[in-house]
């Protein structure tokens, strides 16, 4: 990881990034961040804990979470840390009961956890593809779902916000995840009709290229281009991201429900995106 990303990932300094957010917005809210060890999860849950949320954090690492645990306690606010595979059902059934225990409601829910690997579609092991449909479809849906029934059964409102990908031109080199993603962009479009009568909200949020640690699983060519990827010819901050998760999140997205905000710098307008290396064919 660069320096630059390291500094843009450091918790310290997301905690005294300028946010256009009020400090008390989330005062007496409980949100639930998946994946909130690392990256786009961490600058999620750190920006929801400074505007007053007490948080729930999951992963699979407990370790990862036990860092950002500790950093919001030192600040005063209030996490609980669960351990839990989203792809695992009674995990993550486990995850939403200990939350009730624990604070008696969860207001806000980000389906955050996923991640993929670069290669070309055609040499895919299916137990690799299967291994991204599971993370980010099946791990996602999970979540979703769960969501759904704990204010089913404890009472709305309720916001759920799913991180995805652009999927509008594809993605060459990760085809399971936008397979996956745009699976999560279907189901958020028909169970935002079929939650509205719980006072459930369901929106995503698609990154574009984003300076996280989990940019390190590109090969060093394609890394290379990725100032190519947008007309900003820059990558998205984690910060960024975590604003427009708010943003939909708070009253701020009331009337917003079945809705894909991207957050991509224009990438899908213009830029290339080659996350395994640009082949031959395409070299100008
Ligand atoms: C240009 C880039 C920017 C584009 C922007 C938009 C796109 C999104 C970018 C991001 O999301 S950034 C990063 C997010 N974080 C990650 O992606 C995390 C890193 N990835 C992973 O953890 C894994 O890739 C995983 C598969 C998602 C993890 O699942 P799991 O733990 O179940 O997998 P494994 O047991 O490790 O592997 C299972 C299976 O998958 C195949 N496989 C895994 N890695 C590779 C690889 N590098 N190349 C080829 N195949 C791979 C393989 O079949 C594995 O089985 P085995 O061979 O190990 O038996
Ligand atoms: N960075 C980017 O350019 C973009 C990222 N995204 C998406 O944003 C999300 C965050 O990515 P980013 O922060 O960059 O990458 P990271 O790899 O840093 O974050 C992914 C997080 O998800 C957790 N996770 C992965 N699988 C599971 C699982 N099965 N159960 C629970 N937790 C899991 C990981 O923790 P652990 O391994 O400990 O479980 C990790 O903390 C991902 O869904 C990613 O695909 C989308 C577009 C662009």
């Amino acid at each position: 990881m660069s320096p630059e990303i390291a500094a843009l990932n450091n918790p310290e300094n997301l905690w005294a990034a300028e946010t256009v957010y009020r400090p008390d917005l989330f005062q007496g809210k409980v949100a639930l961040v998946s994946g909130a060890g690392s990256g786009i999860g961490r600058a999620v849950a750190l920006l929801f804990a400074r505007l007053g949320a007490k948080l729930v954090i999951c992963g699979r690492t407990p370790e990862k979470l036990e860092v950002i645990a500790e950093f919001v306690r030192s600040k005063g606010g209030e996490v609980l840390v669960v351990p839990t595979n989203v792809r695992e059902p009674e995990q993550v059934d486990a995850l939403f009961k200990k939350a009730q225990a624990h604070y008696g409601r969860i207001d806000y829910t980000v389906n955050n956890a996923g991640g993929q690997f670069p290669q070309n579609a055609i040499d895919y092991a299916p137990k690799g593809w299967n291994a991204v449909i599971n993370n980010n479809l099946n791990g996602t849906w999970l979540m979703m779902q769960r969501a759904a029934q704990h204010w089913r059964e404890h009472g709305g409102p309720g916001s759920i916000v799913n991180i995805v990908v652009v999927i509008e031109r594809g993605m060459p080199g990760v085809a399971h995840t936008v397979a996956a993603r745009a699976g999560i962009i279907g189901a958020t479009r028909t169970v935002a009709v079929e939650w509205a009568p719980l006072g459930v909200r369901v929106n995503c949020v698609a990154p574009g290229l984003t300076a996280t640690e989990g940019l390190d699983v590109y090969p060093p060519e394609a890394q290379k281009e990725f100032p190519l990827a947008n007309p900003l010819k820059r990558p998205g901050t984690p910060m960024e991201i975590a604003e427009s998760v708010i943003y939909l999140s708070a009253g701020s997205g009331s009337f917003i429900t079945g809705e894909v905000v991207t957050v991509d710098g224009g990438g899908k307008l213009w830029g290339e995106l080659w996350t395994a290396g640009r082949p031959d064919y395409y070299r100008h």
